[in-house]
């Protein structure tokens, strides 16, 4: 890989940093969706709102800034999974202090922060598969400075037996290569809108991902509801289609009454489009 200049490199990590926060905030206003945060209010949520999400966005501008200079044509090591691991954890940090000590992005930071550190380990472009599976090398290292905390995902991922945030990074993110992006640009060829298509992408990895938000919050049940809702969704011909909208404001209405919000897959859903603009950065941005 031919080595950039100095300028260039900074020029790239910059582009990076804004992107990924122009996605963070692209999904927190995309509406309606089930049980999140959206333009339209704060869904299953007490403690967020939009300008809480969009306060924290911007506040992990410097963390995916650095990020991506740190990562900049560096290979997979346990060293640069060290520095990464601890930039992340201090935009868990900037974020707690921008939003007064409220979780907005924790599992935005993580596969957000993997996918920028991808992008500049590969010299600042590369296919989205080739970042996703460069993003899970840097994933399955161990970083020996992590805290051993018990999260809520990780006692949901033990409770229910199913992979949650770690093993989605690590498997390459199948809910975003094999699902969500083939599905944003399908809804966009069948001429939905681009916020039609960015629902159906939510929903397509609604259809599968256990999201260790909702089962905590709602268990199994909460889970199935939105699986199965989301793919009812599709199964209609998605929201840009009356019927699969009429589904979408049903599962609405559920999600609230079990308290259930697919942080996971909103996660998930900001890293698709800051995907999708890899790929196509004059076309998005
Ligand atoms: C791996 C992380 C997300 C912790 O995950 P954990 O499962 O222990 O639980 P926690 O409840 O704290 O957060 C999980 C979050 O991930 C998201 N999520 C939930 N389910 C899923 C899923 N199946 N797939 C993807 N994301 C999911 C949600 O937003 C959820 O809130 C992360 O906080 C972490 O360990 N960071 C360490 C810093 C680091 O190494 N960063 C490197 C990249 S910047
Ligand atoms: N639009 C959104 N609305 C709500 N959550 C979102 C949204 N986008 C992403 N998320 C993700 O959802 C997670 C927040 O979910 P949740 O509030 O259930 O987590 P928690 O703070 O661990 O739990 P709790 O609020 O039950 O104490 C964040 O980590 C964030 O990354």
């Amino acid at each position: 890989m031919k080595l950039l200049p100095r300028i260039q490199v900074e020029g790239g990590a910059e582009w990076l940093a804004r992107t990924a926060t122009q996605c963070l905030i692209d999904e927190a206003r995309l509406s309606p969706k089930p049980g999140l945060v959206d333009s339209r209010g704060n869904g299953a949520h007490h403690d967020l709102s939009l300008a809480l999400m969009e306060r924290s966005a911007h506040s992990l501008t410097p963390t995916f800034q650095a990020l991506a200079l740190q990562s900049w044509q560096r290979p997979a090591d346990i060293a640069l999974r060290q520095t990464v691991g601890r930039l992340g954890r201090e935009g868990e940090q900037q974020m707690m202090a921008a939003t007064g000590g409220v979780n907005t992005h924790r599992g935005a930071i993580w596969a957000l922060g993997l996918l920028v550190s991808a992008v500049a380990m590969l010299g600042g472009n590369g296919k989205a598969r080739a970042v996703a599976d460069t993003a899970a090398q840097l994933a399955k290292l161990p970083d020996d400075a992590a805290p051993k905390v018990f999260s809520k995902g990780l006692r949901a991922t033990h409770r229910y037996r199913v992979p949650g945030a770690r093993e989605e990074a690590q498997q390459a993110f199948p809910h975003i290569m094999q699902r969500a992006l083939p599905q944003l640009r399908l809804s966009r060829l069948n001429g939905g809108t681009e916020a039609h298509a960015r629902l159906d992408a939510l929903m397509a990895i609604m259809t599968s991902l256990t999201d260790t938000c909702v089962l905590s919050r709602a268990g199994m049940a909460g889970l199935d509801a939105m699986q199965s809702g989301a793919r009812a969704v599709l199964a209609a011909g998605g929201t840009a289609h009356p019927e699969g909208q009429r589904i979408l404001a049903v599962l609405d209405k559920q999600m609230l009454l079990l308290n259930a919000s697919p942080g996971g897959a909103a996660d998930l859903l900001a890293a698709t489009l800051f995907l999708d603009r890899i790929e196509t950065p004059y076309l998005a941005n």
